[in-house]
Parts: C-alpha cells; sequence; structure tokens
C-alpha cells in the first residue's frame, strides 16, 4: 500500500503568506486557484483564478501544473477533485476550519466519497481562519466527535465482519477527538481556532494512513449523508452544514454504542456538552429539519453505502424516533 501525507504543513499565523515559498521548493509553477466568492479575497496572487461552482463550466487548461484550494469545503473538495482528475498536486489553503477535508485523500462532493490523493501542501492561516464565520468554526467540532462513532463502528465492524481495522490508525483519529473534547469543555476556548484546525488536519491524515475514511465516518456521517440526499430529494430549503449534522448525528450514534457496552455510559451527555460549549447544534431545531426528516433520515443511513455501523441493517421508524427523542434531539 501507498500512503500519501502532505510534505508541507504550515499551520500559523500569516501561513498564506508562504504559498509562494511552498510552491518554488515543490518546483510549481502555474498553479490554477480553485476558489470562492467569499473567499476570493484571500487570493491575493497572480495565478488564474476559477470559482468552483463555476468549474463545470470553464476551459481548462491543460498547462496548469497544480491546483491550489482556497476556501472552505466545497472550494477544497473541488479543487482536489480537478487536481486528481488531471493528475497533477493539490495544495490545501483553508480559510476555516469546518471538516476534515482541509488534509483528507478523499473527495467528498458525491456520496459515496472516493480515494483521491492528499494535498501535497497544506497552509493553515490561523490568523484568516479565526476571522472566518463562528458558525465554521462549531461545525468544525461536529466532524471531530464524530470521529469517536466512527472508531467505535470500525472495530464493531471489525468484530462482526472482519474488516479490516488498524488500531493505530483508530487510536490515533480517536484521540485527537478526545483531547479537544477535553480542551473544550476545561478551558476558555482562546485557543480553540489553532487546536481545531490541527484536530482537523490530525483526522485527514488519520484517513491518508488508514487508506479509508473508516477512522473519521461511521454510522454519524451515514446520518448526515442521508440528511444530505433527503435535503435534494425534497427540496428543502435547510443550510446546515456538514459538521453540524456530523455533531448531531455523534450524539445519537454514542448513544446507541453506550446502550450496547457499559463502560461508554455517560459518552453522548459529554459529547453534546463539548457541542454546546462551542455553539454547535444539538437538536433537530437547532439544524433547521422537522422531526420528521431526522427520523427519517435514521431509518435510511444504513442504505447509504456499503459500511457496517452499529445501525446493523436499519432502524425502524418507532426505533430512530425513540432514538432521537431520547437523546434530546427532537
Ligand atoms: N473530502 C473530504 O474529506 C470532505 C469534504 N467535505 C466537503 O466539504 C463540504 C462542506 O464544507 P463546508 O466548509 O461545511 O461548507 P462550504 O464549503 O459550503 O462553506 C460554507 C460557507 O462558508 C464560506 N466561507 C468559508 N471560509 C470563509 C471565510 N474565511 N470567510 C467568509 N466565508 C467563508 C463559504 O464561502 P464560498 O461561498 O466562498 O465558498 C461558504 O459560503 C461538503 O459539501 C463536502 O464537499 C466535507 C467533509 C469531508
Ligand atoms: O466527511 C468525511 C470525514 O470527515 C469523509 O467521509 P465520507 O467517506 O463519509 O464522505
Ligand atoms: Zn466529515
Amino acid at each position: 500500500m501507498i500512503i500519501i501525507t502532505p510534505r508541507y504543513t504550515i499551520i500559523e499565523d500569516g501561513a498564506i503568506n508562504k504559498l509562494e515559498e511552498v510552491l518554488k521548493n515543490l518546483n510549481l509553477k502555474n498553479p490554477l486557484i480553485v476558489t470562492g466568492r467569499n473567499t476570493k479575497k484571500y487570493c491575493k496572487f497572480s495565478y488564474d483564478i476559477v470559482y468552483y461552482d463555476e468549474i463545470l463550466n470553464s476551459q481548462i487548461r491543460f498547462e496548469y501544473d497544480s491546483i491550489i484550494g482556497v476556501g472552505g469545503g466545497k472550494a477544497i473538495d473541488t479543487g482536489k477533485y480537478l487536481a486528481y482528475k488531471l493528475g497533477i498536486p493539490f495544495i490545501s489553503v483553508p480559510t476555516t476550519a469546518s471538516n476534515d477535508g482541509i488534509a483528507s485523500p478523499i473527495v467528498s462532493i458525491k456520496q459515496p466519497s472516493f480515494m483521491a490523493s492528499a494535498p501535497i501542501a497544506i497552509i493553515a492561516d490561523t490568523e484568516i481562519i479565526k476571522k472566518s464565520p463562528k458558525r465554521l468554526l462549531s461545525a468544525g467540532m461536529g466532524d471531530i466527535v464524530s470521529n469517536i462513532t466512527a472508531v467505535l463502528d470500525w472495530k464493531l465492524a471489525y468484530k462482526e465482519k472482519g474488516e479490516r481495522y488498524s488500531e493505530s490508525s483508530a487510536i490515533f483519529s480517536k484521540t485527537i477527538a478526545k483531547e479537544l473534547i477535553s480542551y473544550v469543555l476545561n478551558s476558555d476556548l482562546l485557543e480553540y481556532h489553532s487546536k481545531l484546525v490541527k484536530a482537523l488536519v490530525g483526522s485527514g491524515i488519520a484517513i491518508a494512513i488508514a487508506n479509508s475514511s473508516r477512522p473519521a465516518s461511521g454510522s454519524e456521517h451515514l446520518f448526515s449523508h442521508a440528511l444530505d440526499r433527503l435535503k435534494e430529494e425534497y427540496n428543502l430549503n435547510v443550510n446546515s452544514l456538514h459538521g453540524e449534522q456530523c455533531g448531531v448525528g455523534t450524539i445519537m450514534m454514542s448513544y446507541l454504542h453506550e446502550k450496547e457496552n457499559k463502560k461508554l455510559s455517560g459518552l453522548h451527555e459529554k459529547i453534546k456538552m463539548s457541542l454546546k460549549k462551542v455553539n454547535a447544534p444539538t437538536t433537530a431545531k437547532e439544524l433547521g429539519f422537522d422531526e420528521d426528516i431526522i427520523v427519517e433520515a435514521l431509518t435510511i443511513a444504513h442504505k447509504i453505502r456499503d459500511r457496517w455501523t452499529i445501525l446493523r441493517t436499519g432502524l425502524s421508524r418507532e426505533e430512530a424516533r425513540k432514538l432521537a427523542e431520547e437523546t434530546g434531539v427532537i
């Protein structure tokens, strides 16, 4: 197996000023920037720029030697996808810390996600990230607490289905989440943005090492992907973020794990407290969904992809409603 991890990971105030030096070190001379309308202001370079939502209509010239994704999850994901398709390196320049796509080798524009290549460099400017909308930084916590249930699900799949499992990747991923939860619950959050971005980068690297999103995506992500599917299917006007949905999913899925393992007692309450502390949503109402949509998402989540989790062969409507009620989500 070939494991590709970033050659440069710069996480500091003013990091974006090192972009040109990094490109020079990598001998990259002609990159294309992929960004969004809110994040274009950070692209003060003399390279060509394209908006991620216009890429399909753009004529991408093949002389680019690399792609730089500057922005939130969609800009990074689209840039990563394009680089993968063109077979050129990808440089990740997150302007916020809303999910672990910053560093992961995964493209998750559509489900099921697929393995592309990890960024060759990550340049995370903590000054820019700190100024990004608070809501995005709260969502990032949801994508990190997810690692707890993702790892529990992964181990379950190993025990019940003999799935390939890596204890080292699992411990790495779980520890990242535990450390951030502990920091959030026991601090004044002054360093939250910087700890969060480091955690998300670590989580993306755990995915690269495992060569699977297993360490960071389990039943809580299936629930989030199910919500995305229902948003599309019913044309719902809900603008909940990936990390926000995953956070709420983690509360419910950790409760299911607790019921099967006494040693986990209190886990979902702790996760809920950590999400509340950073003002991330913990209920259907805060996410913007009707109760029935939450219940429906719980009943279809196991069918989203072929991934064995605590949902096993699926929840009935009654079981789903009970789970959402008992965890205070509805
Ligand atoms: N590959 C992977 O492993 C993963 C990928 N993802 C991807 O991430 C996506 C979700 O990403 P997410 O970040 O939650 O949502 P978006 O990418 O939709 O970003 C949300 C909004 O935040 C704005 N924004 C970002 N940074 C700033 C900033 N510094 N200042 C002001 N506005 C800012 C964006 O602006 P703008 O309009 O300019 O983009 C956008 O309007 C998913 O759809 C999926 O494609 C998610 C998880 C894992
Ligand atoms: O969001 C992810 C990890 O945080 C990617 O996981 P998926 O494989 O579920 O898309
Ligand atoms: Zn995620």
